[in-house]
């Protein structure tokens, strides 16, 4: 398994397009990962199998993984086939749902990182949208605790940028470390981020997704 402890203080960019984007190829992708890496991301964040074996094969910093799937509550990394298939694309670290919701396959998130884990030398990334989700992550056997879902399962309100008060609730009851991700969007908040006790800060639309501070801008023009 990878040395988590590389990422400590650092900025992690995910790099995603959507299904249908301009931008979603596998090339863009790994392009996009060159020019984050240059601006001194840590580690990057990739969905899609093509995505990740692309991005492994563009850049020597650690890849986050992930598999999104399907129109369900859990469409993260779902299943323990959607997980081994990340692992198997490359990715050092796996990010999969790391919610308290049934998954499509049955399994419960403590069997999928254990047959992950039997197979792979992998760290896995529980996407969690709770305090009592990071709980039972960490049980389950997960390396990282991300807030990634907060805001996005009905546990915790969409605050209009980073969930500080989950950062800091995980932080103070969980010993893994604890991924800020979700709705960062200025320099100041991955600060604030860190100093609530992320141990990293994960960004992804306000650097990667074109589309959107578009429109951020646009709408401030009236
Ligand atoms: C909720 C969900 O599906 N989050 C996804 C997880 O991979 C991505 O769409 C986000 O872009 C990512 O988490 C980074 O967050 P933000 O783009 O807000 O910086």
């Amino acid at each position: 398994m990878m040395e988590l402890d590389q990422l400590r203080g650092g900025l992690v960019v995910s790099c995603q397009a959507y299904p249908g984007e301009p931008l979603r190829t596998p090339d863009v992708t790994a392009r996009m990962v060159q020019a984050v890496v240059e601006g001194g991301a840590r580690a990057v964040r990739v969905q899609g199998i093509a995505d990740v074996r692309a991005a492994v094969g563009a850049t020597d910093v650690p890849v986050v993984g992930l598999w999104k799937d399907g129109d369900d509550d859990v469409f993260i990394t779902p299943t323990l086939r959607h997980a081994l298939a990340v692992a198997e694309a490359g990715a050092h670290v796996v990010a999969v749902d790391g919610t308290r919701r049934t998954r499509p396959d049955g399994l419960t998130l403590a069997e999928t990182i254990t047959a992950l884990k039997a197979e792979h030398d992998v760290a896995v990334m529980a996407d969690c949208g709770s305090l009592d989700d990071a709980r039972e992550a960490e049980q389950a056997g997960a390396d990282i605790l991300g807030t990634t879902l907060s805001g996005y399962t009905g546990e915790r309100p969409r605050t209009d940028g980073p969930d500080l008060d989950l950062i800091t609730l995980v932080h103070g009851t969980c010993s893994a470390p604890v991924m800020a991700e979700g709705r960062v969007h200025r320099p100041d908040q991955a600060a604030a981020a860190l100093a609530a006790g992320a141990f990293a800060v994960c960004v992804g639309t306000a650097i990667t997704h074109p589309t959107t501070i578009t429109g951020w801008f646009r709408e401030a023009l009236g």
